[in-house]
């Protein structure tokens, strides 16, 4: 388990496109689609993607910031909006930074 993130006191702006180009710079895998941060990942097996959701669903109830997601299988395709802001803001970085950081790498 990751340590506790503790007061999640980031503010709740969207990115400006200079913002989110940097991010993006440093988010592998991620691309932005349909104004939202984007990404497929894919697993060995449904356990490790089942694994790898329950591990985030506790970051994210923890920054209480929670993502769109959609499993089949193997699969695990996030979308990450901040809905409060009606769109991309640093929760949704710092959520994709974590996930990143969860799945395992191939
Ligand atoms: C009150 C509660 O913290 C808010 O409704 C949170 C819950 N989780 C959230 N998750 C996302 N993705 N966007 C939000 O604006 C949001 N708001």
């Amino acid at each position: 388990m990751q340590p506790a993130i503790q007061e999640y006191a980031m503010s709740n702006s969207q990115l400006s496109e200079a913002e989110l180009k940097k991010a993006l710079g440093e988010l592998s895998g991620w691309s932005i689609e349909a104004g939202k941060l984007h990404r497929q990942y894919q697993f060995k097996s449904f356990v490790e993607a089942f694994g790898f959701m329950s591990s985030l669903a506790l970051v994210a109830e923890s920054m209480g910031h929670h993502p769109e997601w959609f499993n089949v299988y193997n699969r695990v395709t996030i979308d990450l909006t901040t809905h409060d802001a009606g769109g991309i803001t640093a929760k949704d970085v710092e959520l994709a930074r974590k996930a990143n950081q969860l799945a395992p790498s191939k």
